[in-house]
């Protein structure tokens, strides 16, 4: 058995039960027990991967709001600010439509660099809202990201990578969606889950037979050589 790979692992998608909402339970133990850093690239705001570093008993190695936030255990870095993507959600909210997510919108709140919309809403004049002001909207397959089109997961495992000691070429990545391209297109090992979309399909090296964590455990005892 060779050493472990460092691992780059998307939360939506690719760690979530294959049937149902929520973290798939299976997967704290590998996660744990990996012998090289396990990097969580996600869409999702800051305090989300860093809760689940915490409760997997992992060190802190987070890209969050796609790139847009990158903690390489030592320092945060911002790639983009939330001013532009706030006025394009307050524009939206003028024109009559909600970002959807309720009064306290959890989604949002801690927020830092982009803006995500439910599924629900209309796409179309967020995609013209957010033209206007210069910026993307990116959809993940869980919500539209009205961001920068600077952030990206790959660029900011680059400086994860670069902080704490492994070369990017070495990680194994596991991904869900168009969002994971840039991590597939930066690490030397790729795979796509099979309820992956079609971007995410394309840029992966290898697609998954098995959907969310059923095909990231799957790709995990591959990676170890042990199926
Ligand atoms: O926040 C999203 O929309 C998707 O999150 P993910 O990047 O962990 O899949
Ligand atoms: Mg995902």
């Amino acid at each position: 058995m060779t050493a472990d790979p460092p691992l780059v692992l998307d939360i939506d998608g690719t760690l979530t039960r294959p049937d149902a909402w929520g973290i798939d339970p299976r997967i704290f133990d590998p996660i744990r027990a990996w012998e090289a850093p396990v990097v969580i690239a996600t869409g999702k705001a800051f305090p989300y991967p860093v809760a689940l570093c915490h409760f997997a008993g992992i060190p802190e190695l987070v890209v969050a709001e796609n790139g847009g936030v990158v903690y390489t255990g030592d320092d945060v870095y911002y790639t983009a600010d939330r001013a532009a993507a706030q006025a394009v959600a307050e524009a939206y909210r003028e024109a009559g439509y909600s970002l959807g997510w309720g009064e306290e919108d959890t989604v949002n709140r801690w927020r830092e660099t982009e803006i995500a919309v439910d599924l629900e809403q209309p796409i179309e004049p967020l995609r013209e809202i957010a033209a206007d002001h210069g910026l993307e909207v990116v959809d993940t397959g869980y919500a539209y990201h009205v961001k920068d089109t600077t952030p990206n997961k790959g660029d900011a495992l680059e400086t994860i990578a670069e902080h704490v000691g492994f070369d990017p070429a070495d990680c194994v990545a596991v991904g869900d969606s168009v969002n994971d391209v840039s991590t597939f297109e930066t690490v030397g090992r790729s795979f796509a889950v099979a309820n992956a979309d079609t971007s995410a399909k394309n840029a992966a090296d290898e697609v998954l037979a098995d959907a969310h964590a059923d095909g990231t455990l799957a790709a995990l005892e591959r990676v170890r050589g042990t199926a």
